[in-house]
């Protein structure tokens, strides 16, 4: 790599560069009330996961981006499509989703502080199959 100039700062070649992706998700300049859980912002939005859009890298990008992103991808629609296809889930009596503790605790990967608890209600849908 040869050297390069990036906003004033002098990148050495074998310099070793870390990308703090976490605060590129959270900056304010892109993103409408950042630490907010709010999936609903993607909802006709053309930002793109697949590392075209640097303001959005959950599967990083470039040469060293994620190889396994479609097997990802799969995996957690898999998984979503059959919780949500066999039940209807529901907060625990009493409680209200302004409840739910979005606080996360960092690592490798990043979890909730708190576990969610749901309830999971059988959703019958052979039955529904029969009755049209
Ligand atoms: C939703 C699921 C996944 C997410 C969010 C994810 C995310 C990531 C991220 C952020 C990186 C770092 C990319 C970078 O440095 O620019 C990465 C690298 C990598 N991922 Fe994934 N990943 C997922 C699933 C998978 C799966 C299923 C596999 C393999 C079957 C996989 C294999 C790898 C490998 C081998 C690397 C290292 C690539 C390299 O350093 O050249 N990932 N992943």
């Amino acid at each position: 790599m040869q050297h390069s100039k990036i906003n004033g700062y002098d990148i050495h070649p074998k310099t070793r560069v870390l990308i703090n992706v976490w605060a590129i998700g959270r900056n304010p300049d892109y993103w409408e009330k950042p630490d907010e859980f709010y999936p609903e912002r993607f909802i006709d939005s053309s930002t793109d996961f697949r590392g075209q859009n640097f303001e959005f890298l959950p599967f990083g990008g470039g040469r060293r981006g994620c190889p396994g992103i479609n097997m990802g991808i799969a995996l957690v629609e898999l998984a979503f499509s059959n919780l949500l296809y066999h039940f209807d889930w529901e907060l625990p009596k009493g409680m209200k989703k302004e409840d739910i503790n979005m606080d996360e605790s960092s690592g490798l990967t990043v979890h909730m502080k708190s576990a969610l608890h749901l309830v999971p209600i059988n959703y019958n849908w052979q039955s529904e199959e029969k009755t049209g």
